[in-house]
């Protein structure tokens, strides 16, 4: 099936909304609490070990049905089942959309071209257990007879950022293998990264969907050539590579063992890959078991969010109220704000996934939008946060929907530090609803001392409107589970989002034109003659860098 082509301004539910907004946006969210008693119970929901409660938004039951009433309109079960079932939803390229087979832990059947896909996943997967249940044990040895105690992971973007984002995440459940991740082009990453391992003892995982992308062929390149020069031989690479790919011809030219390649296949999306092969250094980091448990989490929110109706389904709902303040409210980020260090790469991790897949403004008819689109993500671990941009959110002049994600649970129950750090996650949701009044602030400088006089100076500046959205993630704990369902819902909320703005989530031409630049301006280089063919600017800038190189 085709995705379906609505234009979502034009439906009944939009109309709807755009009246119900002028009533909406006069409401404070203490308006709202204050007239409905019941509005936690009504807008929280609990899916396994995770509340989502979405009730500090700018948010009535009128407001749910509508936007429900919208995503029915946008056909969004169909979409739905489009994507499980292995359409070709990727319709740019071609290709079925269907990184949810990755984990599908129950084992049903997935039909690609009329072949059953778990086979090989499952296979993959058993391979992937054996290797690392070998270097984590230490009865695979390198090239001279010594265990692996680090592993480096040379990829970029969805062959980086997963694998970074999930092995920080869980690092509680780590092993004694150390992992690096060397993703930037320039020399410094690999460099850096290189003083602190030994060739014997390291072993190198390329990850890259394409095995084409410059910045990981060039950084593969030149691990290989430090391995070699360090003594080893040619035959000794297949102890220290192995590949994580879906080009096989090219794994075997660079000279990896296809035996130490893992596969994966064009059907899942690199910003959708740490599920697969690309997975590999998570299952290094924490075990298999783990890994595997990561898995089952996701396919748990896999069955959540093709199973349950809308009212009740965390990313449906996640995703409806993000499109009520990008269209409505004319917001242009999400703040993705975990109070979990461990978590610090979290809204690294999708700013690629929503970025990347709804930063696009032409829709699934090949015209330009006429609306926003994907907004752009960004976000902090708390309380860091807190003392660098959350002035803005409280005070400055922009709308910025949070989403605050804590685990009730930590992982390092040391002294009170948690019920400190969970204490702030709670005021601050609060105090960007509630803000502060002119009477709470006169009160509080009375009570300070001041005169009647600085009061009415001090005040406005000390008046915190308030009426500032936020959804509250509150997990028991964070585990390779529940990480999984989180990621997995954050993934699907992209998906609903993509579809209700006609857009193709799956495909990334916007970032081939500079790659494209890139390799046309490199061999101009290569000498010191002066560069004429590009604009000004270009021109100007290359010469310089030649003439201080
Ligand atoms: O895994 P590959 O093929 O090296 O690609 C890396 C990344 O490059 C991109 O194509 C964007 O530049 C991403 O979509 C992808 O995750």
């Amino acid at each position: 099936m085709m995705l379906p082509t609505i234009n979502f301004t034009e439906t009944e539910a939009y109309k709807y909304l755009t009246d119900h907004f002028i009533d909406i946006n006069e409401k404070s969210l203490k308006d709202l609490f204050a007239e409905d008693e019941t509005r936690f119970e009504k807008f929280s929901l609990l899916f396994e070990d995770i509340l989502v409660d979405y009730s500090k938004n700018r948010i009535n039951d009128t407001t749910m049905a509508l936007l429900i009433q919208l995503a029915r309109e946008c056909k969004l079960d169909e979409a739905i089942k489009a994507m499980f079932n292995g359409d070709k939803i990727n319709q740019t390229e071609g290709r079925q959309v269907l990184h949810t087979a990755l984990r599908n832990q129950g084992n049903n059947p997935v039909l690609v071209e009329g072949k059953n896909v778990m086979d090989e996943v499952n296979r993959v997967l058993a391979k992937m257990e054996k290797f690392s249940t070998e270097i984590i044990s230490g009865s695979w040895k390198g090239y001279t007879g010594k265990a692996i105690t680090d592993v480096v992971n040379i990829g970029i973007g969805g062959s980086d950022l997963g694998p970074v984002m999930v092995t920080e995440a869980l690092k509680a459940y780590k092993n004694h293998l150390n992992m690096h991740f060397v993703s930037n082009i320039d020399g410094t990453h690999i460099a850096e990264t290189l003083k602190n391992v030994d060739p014997e003892t390291t072993l190198f995982l390329i990850a890259s969907k394409t095995f084409t992308t410059q910045e990981t062929m060039t950084n593969a390149n030149s691990a290989k050539d430090w391995f070699l020069n360090s003594g080893a031989k040619q035959a000794d690479v297949a102890k220290h590579f192995a590949a994580l790919s879906t080009n096989a011809k090219d794994v075997a030219a660079f000279g990896i063992d296809t035996e130490n390649m893992f596969e994966f296949w064009d059907w899942v999306g690199g910003r959708y890959s740490l599920w697969s092969a690309i997975g590999l250094p998570i299952a290094l980091s924490i075990g298999y078991d783990n890994f595997k448990q990561l898995l089952t989490g996701a396919h748990a929110a896999d069955e959540h969010f093709e199973n349950a109706e809308f009212e009740i389904n965390v990313p449906v709902i996640l995703a409806l109220i993000g499109i009520w303040y990008i269209n409505f409210f004319d917001a242009e980020t999400q703040a993705i704000l975990p109070y979990d260090q461990y978590m610090h790469r979290f809204a690294a991790y999708f700013q690629q996934g929503d970025m990347e897949s709804n930063g696009k403004h032409v829709d699934r008819n090949g015209n330009d939008v006429t609306y926003e689109t994907g907004p752009i993500i960004w976000g902090e671990p708390g309380t860091n946060g807190q003392h660098a941009f959350y002035q803005l959110i409280h005070q400055g002049t922009r709308l910025i929907p949070c989403d605050f994600i804590a685990p009730a649970q930590s992982l390092n129950p040391l002294g009170n530090h948690h019920p400190i750090l969970l204490s702030n996650f709670f005021a601050q949701t609060e105090a960007l609803m509630n803000g502060k009044t002119k009477e709470q602030v006169t009160e509080e400088l009375k009570k300070e001392g001041k005169t009647a006089e600085e009061i009415e100076k001090l005040a406005p500046f000390k008046v915190f409107e308030g009426n500032r959205p936020t959804n509250s993630i509150l997990l028991k704990k964070v585990t390779p589970f529940s990480l999984g369902s989180l990621i997995a819902i954050y993934e699907h909320k992209i998906f609903v989002q993509g579809i209700i703005w006609n857009i193709f989530s799956f495909d990334q031409w916007g970032v081939e034109l500079g790659k494209q630049l890139a390799k046309s301006i490199l061999p101009e280089l290569d000498d010191d003659k002066e560069v004429l063919t590009h604009d000004g600017s270009t021109n100007g800038l290359i010469n310089q860098y030649k003439s201080w190189r």
